[in-house]
């Protein structure tokens, strides 16, 4: 079932409502920015689809999701036997970690959720009562990470001065959060505490998060921005309209090699040519330390049709060959600090990546 409403201010991008029969409801952040619609996800086919297809998405708002999807997903079991109901749980949490790879907050939460839900088995607590701790911890990592990205929003804020021009890629905004953002974080408490910036946004290809979701999110709050194509960060860059680059991150290795949405790498090298700063703003939760670099980090790979008719016509021949890699992997010596929930991460090597994970 889907409702539109009026999009006058940042709404929720993600809701649960009621107890442990409720439902989860979502923005279709595929029909932004036209349309603010709500989709809701009464069964877990519905949240693996709205995952899938990028109605819900971003790093931090997949694992929400996810942890919501579990709930709903084991609503048909919470009447069965205990065996059943463990067996319905461990189903629905693969068949969840199936719908994205690259995004580690995704398997964190359900790893989250394996936790409760060994510690309440462990205790003889009944299937009931073990949906309900676990609808207690979907909560609340839902609700850690609204105080997470302020937590980002504050230690990013202190690198940017009054004037800058920032340059973000893709959405890491408060649509990819449970509100405000990680990379969107920065930005929007500089703005709240009067500092004059200018956001240069980058369009995104092939699936326009940024000029969907960010240009949106930004509008929506006055800040001042600029939407550019992709291909015109570097001359932006070298009119000297930049002083920071900031982006999300889906998956940072033991060493701070970042995935995060393809064309990010490339910024990085071009930040790196014109000498300014290439920041990545990620919560804990994105840090995969059983990777020693980013080389294992999975790269999604999506259907062709998304670049053979991305803009809702097609724009190459049918029967091309298509590479559509989602994600790339920036390398760590090209980030000048990762800014997280803790401080940021600066110089970024392993040892003070270690330090401030463990802290
Ligand atoms: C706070 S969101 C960080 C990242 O998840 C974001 O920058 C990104 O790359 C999202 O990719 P998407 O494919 O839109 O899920």
């Amino acid at each position: 079932m889907t409702t539109s409403t009026p999009h006058t201010t940042a709404p929720d991008p993600i809701r649960f409502v009621g107890e442990t029969d409720g439902h989860l409801v979502l923005i279709d952040q595929t029909k932004l920015p036209v349309d603010l619609v709500h989709i809701e996800c009464r069964d877990v086919e519905t949240v693996w689809e709205a995952i899938k297809m990028l109605r819900v998405r971003g790093a931090p708002a997949i694992g929400i999701a996810a942890g919501y999807g579990v709930i709903v997903g084991l609503q048909t079991a919470v009447d069965q036997s205990a065996d059943q109901f463990e067996a319905r749980f461990h189903e629905v949490v693969e068949y969840l970690a199936g719908s994205r790879p690259t995004a580690v907050n995704l398997f964190w939460a359900l790893d989250r959720l394996k936790a409760t839900y060994a510690a309440e088995k462990e205790a003889g607590k009944s299937p009931a009562d073990i949906h309900q701790a676990l609808l207690a911890e979907a909560r609340f990592i839902h609700e850690d990470d609204r105080q997470v990205c302020r937590a980002i929003g504050r230690h990013g804020a202190e690198l940017i001065g009054s004037g800058n021009g920032i340059l973000t890629h893709c959405n890491a905004g408060g649509l990819a959060t449970a509100d405000y953002g990680t990379a969107l974080a920065v930005m929007f408490t500089c703005h709240d505490q009067g500092k004059s910036i200018h956001v240069y946004v980058d369009e995104t290809r092939p699936l326009l998060q940024g000029s969907r979701l960010t240009a949106w999110e930004l509008v929506q709050r006055d800040i001042p921005a600029t939407l550019i194509c992709d291909n015109m960060a570097a001359q932006v860059m070298k009119e000297g309209r930049v002083n920071a680059v900031i982006t999300g991150a889906d998956r940072i290795a033991a060493n701070g090699d970042s995935a995060n949405k393809i064309g990010t790498y490339g910024v990085a090298l071009l930040a790196k040519a014109h000498g300014i700063p290439f920041y990545i703003a990620a919560p804990i939760s994105t840090f995969d330390l059983t990777l020693p670099n980013g080389d294992g980090i999975p790269i999604e790979q999506r259907d062709p049709v998304e670049i053979i008719h991305g803009m809702g016509k097609q724009t190459a021949p049918e029967n091309v060959q298509v590479y559509n890699p989602a994600f790339d992997v920036t390398p760590a010596e090209l980030i000048a600090g990762i800014i997280t929930e803790k401080g940021v991460i600066s110089p970024v090597t392993p040892e003070n990546i270690a330090q401030t994970t463990a802290s």
